[in-house]
């Protein structure tokens, strides 16, 4: 064998070596690691009832936008937390149950690095602020129960109605994908200049809230705006709570209200079906923070509410809810508080959902207009109350006898509150969940506690490992070819000349 041509089996033989060596690497590089998993728990103490999330997400990308999701609710039974006043070491023992589960759903071995943590809302705010004592109680109440799981208590408090706002905001922008695109959708969206948030909409049993970017900026007042930093831009954000506004507390307010004007014990209600009634407690109704202004003696102490199902009334008699008569800035929601132009697309969830889903008209397929939205309310007050309680049976009672008050309710809050007209109303998204994630503000408020939504952007190499590695192979491939055809084309073997010749 002539020398040319050992050299070019050798040669050949150790390519062949490499592409094989470069090949067994990009493949043991890029096997699939075990995937590490880490797990967060929040539980939302709401004024109706409590509800706890457990989030998830792979810890190698905890810092990418996206990637924390809900893997389970459970809601506790019984009332909320600010419904234990009476009985305050009670509040603690009632999240029991949905603790366990919690511990089911999460491996035990991630129990202990698992933070927990407890944001209560409008009814414990409410609480706070008409015995502080026992909104105090409760707090320890919980946090007892939450020490003495395997889980890494992280706190329970109230939050502001600013936080609640500005985390519902937090959530839904990061479920949309709004805050950083990544690779061609980050390209596309810079083409077309879209790097828009959506606003937030949030209607719960004690507060509502609106949290949205304004398109222009203005100082007026201070305490509805909020400045954020998220994976590199700048956000200045509008939000306000209003207490005793919920659904709940509105009915609340609007009935201690119509109580000023009642002659006897009975009160006709339009807000309510014909053939409806209902028996409330005169006290029980007045001893709130949301009605306490209003006078207190009767010579009765209960009122019997019947229904008249008149939705037109009903709207009259919400109005009266939403005082518009005095403004000290350049634009004003009601009761005086500043509210900048509405802007952008909105994101309405929470009990705007509940509500809206119920009457069938979150528009999934194609947006409803306004006018269809009002007369679908109208006509579902007129029904009779007998007929409504039949055509859905399988719904709690309490929900569905306020369904009608509830419907005309969130027309008032949105046309007379926040000035929605027929044009931006299509604007308003009713949304439950997105993804497998519930809208609401618990999501935003662990992504915060856990510093996973960074200032700037996380400086990543521009290829993922895996494409790296692909490329480096390919290069080599490519070069070890190159080489090898130069080498035969300029050294042209006595081998290969034979067979050319
Ligand atoms: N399926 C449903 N249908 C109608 N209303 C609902 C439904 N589920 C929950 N709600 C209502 O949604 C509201 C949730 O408010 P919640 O979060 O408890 O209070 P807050 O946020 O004011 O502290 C309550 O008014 C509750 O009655
Ligand atoms: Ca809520």
């Amino acid at each position: 064998m002539s020398w040319t041509r050992k050299i070019l089996l050798i040669l050949g033989f150790l390519s062949t070596l490499a592409v094989i060596a470069l090949i067994a690497v990009a493949v043991t590089q890029n096997k699939p690691l075990p995937k590490n998993i880490k797990y967060g728990i929040v539980l939302d103490a709401g004024s109706s009832h409590t509800n706890l999330y457990v989030y998830e997400w792979p810890a190698e990308k905890e810092n990418d936008t996206g990637v924390v999701q809900q893997v389970e609710v459970c809601k506790v039974e019984g009332p909320g937390i600010s419904g234990y006043s009476h009985a305050t070491e009670e509040a603690g023992p009632s999240l029991a149950q949905c603790l366990r589960q919690a511990e089911e759903v999460i491996p035990s071995k991630q129990h202990q690095e698992t933070p927990v943590y407890l944001g209560a809302t409008a009814g414990m705010r409410l609480l706070s602020l008409e015995n502080k004592s026992a909104a105090d109680k409760v707090l320890s109440s919980v946090e007892k129960t939450l020490r003495s799981t395997p889980f890494n208590f992280q706190g329970a408090r109230i939050i502001s109605g600013q936080e609640e706002g500005a985390y519902g905001w937090i959530t839904i922008n990061y479920l949309l994908g709004n805050f950083k695109q990544s690779g061609w959708s980050k390209l596309l969206h810079s083409l077309r200049s879209i790097s828009e948030t959506s606003g937030a909409l949030d209607l719960g049993g004690a507060s509502t809230q609106i949290t949205f970017v304004p398109n222009e900026f203005s100082s007026e007042s201070p305490e509805n705006l909020l400045y954020f930093r998220l994976y590199g831009k700048d956000y200045l954000v509008y939000t306000h709570s209003f207490l005793c506004y919920g659904k709940d507390q509105a009915l609340q307010q609007k009935l201690a209200r119509d109580l000023q004007t009642v002659e006897n014990s009975s009160l006709f209600d339009p807000c309510f079906h014909q053939g409806y009634q209902r028996t409330i407690n005169i006290s029980d109704l007045l001893k709130n923070p949301c009605t306490s202004a209003k006078e207190k003696q009767f010579p009765f102490s209960q009122l019997y509410i019947q229904g008249e199902g008149d939705y037109q009334k009903c709207r009259r008699s919400i109005l009266k809810l939403f005082n518009k008569t005095n403004c000290p800035y350049s634009s004003c929601s009601f009761n005086g508080i500043y509210l900048p132009p509405l802007q952008g697309d909105f994101g309405a969830f929470s009990a705007f959902y509940f509500v809206m889903n119920f009457l069938n008209l979150t528009g999934e397929q194609s947006p409803v207009a306004l006018d269809k939205v009002a007369s679908t309310i109208e006509s579902f007050c007129a029904r009779p109350w007998d007929e409504v309680k039949t055509a859905y049976h399988q719904i709690k009672e309490k929900y569905l006898s306020e369904y009608c008050f509830s419907g005309a309710y969130i027309l008032s809050l949105l046309e007379n509150g926040y000035e929605f007209t027929e044009k931006n109303w299509q604007r308003i998204h009713f949304l439950g969940k997105i993804g497998s994630s519930d809208a609401g503000w618990t999501l935003g408020y662990m992504l915060n506690l856990t510093n996973m939504i960074p200032a700037e952007e996380p400086a990543v190499p521009p290829l993922s490992h895996g494409s790296y590695v692909g490329l480096m192979v390919l290069c080599s491939l490519v070069l070890v070819s190159v080489l090898l055809f130069a080498w035969l084309l300029f050294h042209k073997p006595k081998c290969l000349q034979k067979g050319i010749v």
